[in-house]
């Protein structure tokens, strides 16, 4: 590591101390309000959008609830992805999830697909990426947990984009408006957003990486 990749870390490392400490002071009532307005919005555009296929995240300790907006896309017959952890290869594979009752308790203690749900092809893959986050800023930048599973699913896409297979996939932060940052310090794998959405509404972002 250079001395610029070293202190990028160790800002990374305590921006996320902090950031983790905001988004755990917020009232539990005040994130459930949040959680339902930013749901409202999101719902809004997917109507407009008409996305068929979505990718969430299950949410975990004072992470945005987003399972409103899966159970609403579950009764309008949209289909839903939710990530497996791969905790030795740092990978996420991607299933399809028609209930609930289909997750079990996976690594870091949160549910996911069980291990005899097939992964999903890369060309069958979602076409919006809801990502969950401890801080972003309004160019897209994102903080997650310090392990880059978002980042390293981000890079499949853009190289599957090469051969054609994925490039129109939208990646949506979503957040707290607490957890918006003037700026997040970015690594040049870390994964951009192109919007954000937080109880304030939809934020969206400059052309990823510019
Ligand atoms: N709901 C949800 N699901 C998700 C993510 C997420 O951020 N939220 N992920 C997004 O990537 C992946 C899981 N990533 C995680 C990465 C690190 C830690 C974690 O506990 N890290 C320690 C830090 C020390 C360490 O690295 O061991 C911690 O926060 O205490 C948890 C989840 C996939 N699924
Ligand atoms: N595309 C990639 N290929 C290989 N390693 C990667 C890739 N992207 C990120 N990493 C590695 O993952 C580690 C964590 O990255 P970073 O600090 O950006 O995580 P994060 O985005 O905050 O975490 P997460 O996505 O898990 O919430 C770093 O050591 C980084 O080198």
């Amino acid at each position: 590591m250079t001395d610029g990749n070293l202190q990028l870390a160790a800002s990374k490392r305590e921006l996320r101390r902090r950031a983790a400490a905001v988004r755990d002071g917020i009232d539990p009532a005040r994130r459930a309000e949040w959680s339902s307005l930013a749901c409202r919005h999101a719902w809004k555009w997917l109507e407009e959008t008409g996305a068929k296929s979505l990718m969430f995240y299950v949410p975990f300790r004072s992470e945005l609830d987003t399972s409103p907006l899966i159970e609403w896309c579950w009764k309008e017959k949209r289909e839903i992805i939710l990530p497996r952890v791969h905790a030795g290869s740092g990978e996420l594979s991607l299933h399809k999830v028609k209930s609930w009752n289909e997750l079990v308790q996976g690594a870091y203690g949160i549910p996911e697909p069980a291990e005899t749900s097939p992964a999903i092809r890369e060309e069958d893959g979602p076409s919006v990426v809801f990502v969950p986050g401890l801080a972003f800023d309004d160019r897209g930048g994102r903080l997650g947990y310090g392990r880059g599973y978002y980042d390293r699913l981000w890079a499949n896409f853009f190289r599957g984009s090469a051969s054609g297979a994925r490039a129109n996939t939208v990646w949506v932060g979503t957040a707290y408006g607490a957890q918006m940052l003037p700026e997040v310090p970015m690594d040049v794998h870390d994964a951009y957003m192109d919007m954000v959405i937080t109880e304030e509404g939809m934020l969206y972002c400059q052309a990823k990486g510019d």
